[in-house]
């Protein structure tokens, strides 16, 4: 634990403070010249800007506020130099780490970046929330997962040596192995984590593969030792036999106690390759990340590759040639800490005042004189794409969710956007996702972060149409699917899905897999009363319930996880509901021809719960590639909310009304019908 509490903070002063105090001892006379140089900077500062004032006599709110500006001021290290007195030049490349944490969903990656930055003092004492600390957007907190991968740069002393290592902590669910692997791009290797209490589970061997792949240097972990049903040993066993790793180089870890974490950096440091890059070459920058900064522009996250970067040059997009002057660099420590300058190997951020968002494009190169192109990512591949569209109709709210997307797009570069035109909900936007979930997080980041109020269509997976004459095209949106043209062949999307479960679920997801129109690929024993099942599945079936029925039908214990399959032909039609015996283009959708019938009339069942405060009878039908198939009358309702409040209580009746007319506001108009907003989510999941 020596090298632990000598580890220092790049950023937080209040940390600097403290570890600079446990450090001492260990601390270079370089570091000490360094920290005894930063009160005088504050001093300086101080007797330019603030006015003297009489000690005695309390402060002001403003007062306290210059006061409390100043003193982080003075806390912070000088451009160039980082906590502990480094100066950011001096981490040649080999004394640089940059690795990520891998795993299944939920086996402690995130708590395992937060026990690493506390232990280097990038938290100190953080007592704000128990969250994860790099779990930032709302949505990553409200839903306890991690979504997009986060950076963060911390110090260590490693053998009297200062190492500066650079964590990119990655999301684990399936939906967004994209941003995984651009993550592992900027990285040389990656603790490869597993929960003691679950040991290998099907996202575990898939970002196995993933880093293997990208020839990385892996360090095995098995976390969560400290709970009582926990097997590390038979774990480490598992991950031994699985990847042919070798199971002495296995760490045992709780991120929860503490436990084993202290032998993590020193395994990173002398077990992870340093990065490769030539300081003297021209400069190459991989741009792996960005998002958008309200008052700076596009935040860029980037690896220098080869050369250095520093304030004041001009760097190119190697996309578009573009140019641009570099105003800020820095390190994220975790916040954003500005150094002038970063070196071949480190991985920081860069400000260039962009503020058009699609001017910076993840995988992009960044040079400063023509150099070859870095390879970039692989493009994501949509797998399910659905219409998205303001909740009120008009021009400004079509706006609003445009300019709400671009900014979220620069930071989800894996969205495919164009624009759509829908009869029933007017100008909107096709998206393609990964998956659904990377679809639900989407939308609910748009209204959270951006405060877009967005109506989500029925989501469709492409399919592939063969005509009679030969040519084929994509389907996107079901409302295209021409019902009175002849199709030769409908084409549609599979995955090849791997289930790991306990024995004894083995026959209840084989019955959901079967019942999804999958076909069996393989039935395995793992041993340890574990089984493998793999399935050739539609991939539109995976929409709507399939994930919680899984977990449902193995009490949680299975999990699930999928790659891309062949295109399969199948037997669909299209599904349309009309309402006033006119198709709402929004609600249509692809269904098996067998599966029409029940899906139309649960719809139109659906509908009817939810549209019962129409004003006028509204006939709704469902037809199946123009065919009428079921039909329900809505009747006119005029619900009186203010019945019960006979007696003339006029605030009672003000307030009932009040909440009507907040009730009126969610409405959102489908041709001539009011339809709610909840209607859209609900039609998703009903099947
Ligand atoms: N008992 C115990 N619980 C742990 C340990 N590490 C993490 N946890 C808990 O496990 C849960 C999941 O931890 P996270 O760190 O969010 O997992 P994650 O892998 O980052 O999850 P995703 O980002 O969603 O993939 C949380 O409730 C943690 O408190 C540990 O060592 N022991």
């Amino acid at each position: 634990m020596a090298a632990a509490a000598a580890a220092a903070s790049l950023m937080t002063g209040r940390h600097y403070a403290s570890t600079a105090a446990a450090g001492a001892g260990a601390a270079t006379s370089q570091q000490q010249q360094q920290q005894q140089q930063w009160p005088s900077v504050a001093g300086a500062q101080e007797s330019e800007g603030t006015p003297s004032s009489d000690p005695s006599l309390p402060l002001s709110a403003s007062q306290q506020q210059q006061q409390q500006q100043q003193q982080q001021q003075s806390r912070r290290p000088p451009l160039g130099f980082v906590a502990g007195g480094h100066d950011v030049a001096s981490f040649t490349p080999d004394r640089i780490r940059n690795f990520s944490i891998i795993a299944h969903v939920d086996h402690g990656k995130s708590t395992i970046a937060d026990r690493l930055m506390e232990m280097t003092g990038a938290l100190g004492a953080r007592t704000t929330h128990n969250a994860q600390y790099l779990d930032k957007l709302q949505v990553e907190r409200e839903r306890g997962i991690t979504v997009k991968a986060q950076t963060v740069s911390l110090v260590y002393e490693h053998k009297g040596l200062p190492y500066l290592l650079n964590l990119i902590d990655t999301p684990g669910h399936v939906d967004f192995s994209y941003e995984v692997s651009r993550s592992l791009a900027a990285c040389q290797g990656a603790l490869l984590v597993v929960d003691a209490g679950q040991g290998i589970q099907a996202q575990t061997v898939a970002n196995f593969f993933l880093a293997f792949e990208q020839g990385m240097d892996l360090i095995p972990v098995v976390n969560k030792i400290d709970l009582p049903a926990a097997d590390p040993r038979g774990c480490a066993e598992q991950m031994a036999t699985a990847f042919d790793l070798d199971p002495g180089g296995v760490l045992f870890t709780s991120a929860k106690t503490g436990q084993g974490m202290e032998e993590v950096l020193p395994a990173v440091i002398e077990r992870i390759r340093a990065p490769g890059g030539d300081p003297s070459a021209p400069l190459r920058m991989l741009l792996f990340d960005a998002f958008h900064d309200e008052y700076r522009g596009v935040v860029m996250l980037v690896e220098v590759v080869d050369g250095r970067v520093e304030v004041g040059m001009r760097v190119a997009m190697a996309s578009t040639g573009t140019a641009y002057e570099v105003q800020e660099v820095g390190l994220q420590a975790p916040e954003r800490h500005p150094t002038g300058r970063l070196h071949t190997g480190q991985v920081g951020y860069l400000l260039c005042g962009i503020k058009d968002l699609k001017a910076a494009r993840v995988g992009d190169t960044l040079y400063a004189s023509p150099p070859a192109r870095l390879p970039g990512f692989r493009p994501a591949k949509a797998m399910v794409f659905a219409g998205l569209f303001p909740l009120g109709g008009d021009g400004q709210e079509f706006e609003s969710l445009a300019t709400a997307m671009d900014k979220l797009l620069l930071n989800d570069a894996s969205v495919v956007v164009k624009r759509e035109n829908s009869e029933a909900l007017g100008p909107g936007f096709r998206c393609g996702f990964l998956g659904m979930l990377h679809m639900e997080i989407f939308t609910q980041r748009l209204q959270q972060e951006y405060g877009a109020s967005v109506v989500t269509t029925t989501p469709m997976v492409p399919y592939v149409l063969e005509m009679p004459d030969g040519s084929s095209r994509t389907l996107e949106s079901a409302s295209e699917y021409p019902v009175d043209t002849r199709v030769a062949r409908i084409l549609e999307p599979t995955v090849t899905a791997t289930i790991i479960c306990p024995d004894g679920c083995v026959g209840r997801l084989m019955e959901l897999c079967a019942g999804r129109r999958g076909e069996q690929l393989e039935h395995s024993s793992l041993g340890g009363g574990r089984s493998m099942l793999r399935y050739r599945l539609p991939l539109a079936e995976l929409a709507g319930d399939f994930y919680s029925l899984v977990k449902s039908r193995s009490q949680g214990y299975a999990s699930f996880d999928y790659e891309e399959g062949p295109y399969r032909p199948a037997d669909l039609v299209r599904l349309d509901i009309l309402a006033h015996g006119k198709p709402v283009d929004a609600l249509a959708r692809m269904v098996a021809r067998d599966d029409a019938p029940h899906i139309g009339r649960a719809l139109l069942v659906k509908m009817k719960d939810l549209l019962d405060r129409q004003q006028f009878e509204v006939v709704l039908q469902a037809a199946a590639n123009g065919k009428i198939i079921a039909r329900e009358t809505l009747k006119a309702l005029r619900k009186n909310v203010t019945a019960k409040c006979y007696g003339g209580d006029v605030t009672r009746k003000r307030k009932l009304l009040d909440r009507q007319k907040e009730g009126k506001r969610r409405m959102k108009r489908l041709g001539s019908i009011d339809v709610p907003q909840e209607l859209f989510p609900e039609l998703m999941k009903t099947r």
